[in-house]
C-alpha cells in the first residue's frame, strides 16, 4: 500500500550509505546502503545471518560501522551513539521489547526519555498525563497502572510502541513485530502503524513473516550475505521472488508427505489427556515416520499440550504409550528417557549455552547416545553428528568453534534443533520450528524434518503458520479453548481450510 503524500516526493528523513561492519573474520555488512522517506514503511528482508540485526543496531547507535555514513535529516554522522539516535527520533523495538516488568505501562512509557534528558530523579506519578496523551492519541484502551510484567504480549508491544512516540519518534524499526501476536492483534498493529506514518512517521519491519509485512510495505530491501540484492516497491514483488532474492536460488514450498506404510506403527499414542485449565480430553495417535501438525491460535492450548507430553506442566489424566509403552511423563526427564524431545518455542533462552561454542551446545545434551560399545565418549561419531548437523543445517558461522554468542538469531535457532536431532529421540515436538528463520532456510528444516521421519521418527509440528504444515504434515489436529475440534487429513489440508478452521 503505498502513501502519495510522502512516497518519493519528500527528502528521505533516513540515509544509510555504504555501511560496512566486520567482527573478527566476518563481514557482516559489506557496504549496505538505504534510504527511508517520511510516512514510508519499508520491510528489511534477507535470509538469517545477511545483516539486518547489525544494520539495525548501527542505525540505532548500539554499534559502530566500521566505515559508511548515517544521514538524518541531511545531518550526517560517521556514527551514532544511542543518544544521537535517540534525539534525531530513531526508536527501535527489539521482540523483546526492552521494557521494565515491575514498573507501570505509564511510567514505561516515559522513562526512555527522562534517562534521554538525563533527568537524575525519575518520578512515576508525573509520567501519567504524558502517557495518557499518547494512548489517548492513538485510541487505545491500555491501562496506564497496570504493571508491565501482567501484560499480554500485544499490550507489552503498544507499550512499547507509545514509549516510542513519547520521544516524538520519526523511524520506528521493529523487530518481528507479528511473531507473537494473534490475527487481530496483528490487524490493530497495523491501523496504528498506518496512523503513524499518515502523520509522517517512517517503518522498517525486519521481519520473516513475509505475507504480513508485503501487505503492508511501501517498498522491500533484501539483502543478502551483508550486501543489498535489490530494493523494489512491495506491489512489484510476490512472495516466491522474495525467497528468491534473499537465497539466490529456486525454493520448493509445494506440499511433499511421504506416503506413511500401512504398517507402521504408532509411536505415541494420547487417550483424554486433560490439565484443567488448559486443556481437556485430548486423544490422538502419532505413527512412526509421520509428521502430524498441532495447530489453533495462541492460547488455544496447543503449547501447553506439547509440554505436557514433555514433562513441564505434567497431565492431571488420561495416559500416553510411547512405542506401545504406557508412560508416565511427570517431569522432562521422564519424557526425555521415553524418548521425547521438544524444542521450544522461546529457543534463546531455553536450552543453549551462549558462552560455548556451536559444537559443544549441538551434543550437550546427547552424550549418551555417542558412547562406545565400552561406554566411553565416541568422539568420532560425535566429530561426525557435529559436521554433519552443521552442514545440513546450513548454520552460517566461519566454523563449529565459533560461540553462539556470535550467531544471528536464526542460526542460534538451528543449533537448537541440531541439538535435539543429535538425540535422535522416537518422538520430537517443534514448536513453531520456523519461526524467526528465513524461507530459505525454512524450506530445507522441513526437508530436515521429512527426513528425520522418513528414518522412523514420530514428528509433531506445532505451529500457525499455515503453509508450513500444508507442506510438510501428514494429518493436522485443530485446537480450539483447548479441546481438538478437527484432524485434517489428505486432501483436506490446504493453507485456506487450515486457517478457516483455525478462526471458526
Ligand atoms: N557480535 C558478533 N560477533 C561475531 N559475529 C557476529 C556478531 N554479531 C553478528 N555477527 C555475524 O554477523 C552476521 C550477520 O548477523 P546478523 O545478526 O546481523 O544477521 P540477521 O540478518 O539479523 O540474522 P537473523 O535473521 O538470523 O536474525 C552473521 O554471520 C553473524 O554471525
Amino acid at each position: 500500500m503505498t502513501n502519495p503524500a510522502h512516497a518519493g516526493t519528500t527528502a528521505p528523513v533516513l540515509e544509510v550509505r555504504d555501511i560496512v561492519k566486520t567482527f573478527g573474520g566476518v563481514t557482516a555488512l559489506g557496504g549496505v546502503s538505504l534510504e527511508l522517506r517520511p510516512g514510508e514503511v519499508l520491510c528489511l528482508a534477507g535470509e538469517n545471518g545477511c545483516g539486518k540485526s547489525t544494520l539495525i543496531k548501527i542505525i540505532s547507535g548500539a554499534e559502530k560501522p566500521d566505515s559508511g555514513s548515517i544521514i538524518v535529516d541531511g545531518e550526517q554522522f560517521t556514527s551514532m551513539d544511542t543518544t544521537d539516535a535517540l534525539k534525531s527520533g530513531i526508536q527501535v523495538i527489539y521482540q523483546d521489547f526492552s521494557l521494565f516488568p515491575n514498573l507501570t505501562v505509564a511510567e514505561n512509557i516515559v522513562l526512555t526519555s527522562a534517562v534521554a534528558a538525563r533527568q537524575r530523579l525519575f518520578n512515576g506519578r508525573a509520567s501519567r498525563p504524558a502517557a495518557q496523551q499518547i494512548v489517548d492519541d492513538l485510541g487505545l484502551t491500555l491501562d496506564l497502572d497496570a504493571e508491565v510484567s501482567a501484560l499480554p504480549v500485544a499490550d507489552k508491544q503498544l507499550t512499547a510502541i507509545c514509549r516510542a512516540l513519547v520521544h516524538e519518534a520519526r523511524v520506528i524499526i521493529m523487530d518481528e513485530p507479528t511473531t507473537a501476536l494473534t490475527q487481530t492483534e496483528v490487524g490493530r498493529l497495523f491501523a496504528i502503524v498506518e496512523a503513524l506514518r499518515a502523520r509522517g512517521v517512517a517503518f522498517i519491519f525486519v521481519s520473516h513473516k513475509l505475507d504480513e509485512v508485503l501487505a503492508l510495505s511501501d517498498r522491500v530491501a533484501i539483502l543478502r550475505s551483508g550486501r543489498n540484492v535489490i530494493t523494489s516497491p512491495a506491489a512489484e514483488l510476490d512472495l516466491r521472488t522474495i525467497a528468491q532474492h534473499m537465497t539466490g536460488q529456486v525454493v520448493d514450498d509445494s506440499r511433499r508427505v511421504s506416503e506413511l506404510a500401512p504398517e507402521a506403527p504408532p509411536v505415541l499414542e494420547v487417550e483424554h489427556l486433560t490439565l484443567p485449565g488448559a486443556y481437556h480430553d485430548v486423544s490422538f495417535t502419532l505413527r512412526r515416520g509421520e509428521i502430524l501438525g498441532l495447530t489453533g491460535l495462541l492460547g488455544s492450548g496447543r503449547t501447553e499440550i506439547a509440554e505436557s507430553l514433555f514433562g513441564v506442566h505434567p497431565y492431571e489424566s488420561g495416559t500416553v504409550k510411547v512405542d506401545g509403552v504406557p508412560t508416565r511423563l511427570r517431569s522432562i526427564d521422564d519424557a526425555i528417557a521415553a524418548g521425547v524431545g521438544y524444542v521450544p518455542e522461546d529457543r534463546l533462552t531455553q536450552g543453549l549455552f551462549l558462552e560455548k561454542s556451536i559444537a559443544d551446545n549441538m551434543v550437550a545434551s546427547s552424550t549418551d547416545q555417542h558412547r562406545t560399545r565400552w561406554l566411553t565418549l565416541n568422539k568420532r561419531a560425535i566429530r561426525r553428528t557435529i559436521n554433519s548437523l552443521f552442514g545440513r543445517l546450513r548454520i552460517k558461522a566461519p566454523n563449529v568453534q565459533a560461540p553462539v554468542r556470535s550467531l544471528s538469531g536464526g542460526n542460534a535457532q538451528r543449533v537448537v534443533l541440531a541439538k535435539w536431532l543429535a538425540r535422535r529421540p522416537k518422538v520430537l515436538m517443534l514448536n513453531g520450528p520456523t519461526v524467526g528463520v528465513d524461507v530459505g532456510s525454512k524450506s530445507e528444516i522441513l526437508d530436515i524434518l521429512r527426513a528425520q521421519a522418513a528414518e522412523g521418527m514420530g514428528v509433531i509440528v506445532i505451529s500457525d503458520d499455515a503453509p508450513e504444515l500444508v507442506a510438510s504434515c501428514h494429518r493436522v489436529l485443530v485446537v480450539r479453548h483447548g479441546r481438538v475440534v478437527d484432524l485434517l487429513e489428505g486432501d483436506e489440508i490446504g493453507v485456506e481450510s487450515i486457517r478457516k478452521k483455525v478462526a471458526a
